[in-house]
């Protein structure tokens, strides 16, 4: 990103903002909330565009790809999860239909039973909802991963089963970038964005910042 801005209804939600994701990182963006970080996680996708500056995805700018080629690269899962299907096992082959029979591990990732496979989506809690939609996600192998708030459905224990698999993904090389108001997501990343007002305020390792989430 380099001196991105985005503007809703003519006012600046984001201004300025020159940060890079680099391959294989945990990158953290937090900071109060309404402070754009939901909106900058669009835009890493093409969910939103830009008003100024530039995106580039490994050394091409976002707006040359083809959106559908960079959502399966660039895969968001959303804060409040959308269920495309009637079976949790239908669910996981949304984007790959011929995905093969490793359902339960996709479920056994994300910390989900295998007895899920034979349930309706429609009985599913909050939480195990985000964790199919992250499950689903999972199956396009995505290079890049973004999550805006994996953990806000969770318990304590879910939410480190949601972190352990973040640092396991970014060991095989997928950079994920997670807005998460989660100090424990906040020390355990490699980069922390922290947005104040639409602004990049700090920008750096965890250990250098003076911003520490009010949330344990
Ligand atoms: N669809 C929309 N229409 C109008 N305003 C919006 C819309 N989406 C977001 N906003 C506003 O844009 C600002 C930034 O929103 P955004 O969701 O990016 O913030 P955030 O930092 O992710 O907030 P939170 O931590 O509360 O989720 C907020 O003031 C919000 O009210």
């Amino acid at each position: 990103m380099t001196d991105v801005g985005f503007d809703r209804q003519g006012t600046p939600l984001l201004d300025g903002i020159d940060a890079d994701v680099g391959q294989g990182r945990l990158t953290v963006v937090t900071g109060p909330s309404g402070a754009g970080k939901s909106t900058l996680l669009r835009l890493l996708n093409r969910l939103a565009e830009p008003a100024r500056g530039r995106l580039a995805f490994q050394g091409r700018p976002l707006h040359e790809f083809d959106v559908l080629t960079l959502r399966r690269r660039v895969v968001l899962v959303a804060q409040h999860p959308v269920l495309l299907t009637d079976s949790v096992a239908a669910e996981l082959r949304v984007g790959r239909p011929g995905l093969g029979r490793d359902d339960a591990g996709l479920l056994d990732r994300v910390g989900l039973p295998e007895e899920l496979l034979s349930r309706t989506t429609a009985g599913l809690s909050g939480g195990q909802s985000q964790r199919l939609c992250l499950a689903r996600a999972l199956a396009l192998q995505p290079e890049v991963l973004l999550l805006d708030e994996p953990t806000s459905a969770l318990d304590g224990a879910a939410a480190q089963v949601m972190l352990d698999l973040a640092r396991t993904l970014t060991a095989a090389g997928t950079s994920v970038v997670a807005v998460s108001h989660d100090r424990r997501w906040v020390r355990a990343a490699d980069s922390v964005l922290v947005l104040d007002r639409g602004r990049l305020a700090e920008h750096g390792p965890p250990q250098t910042l003076d911003y520490l989430p009010e949330e344990p």
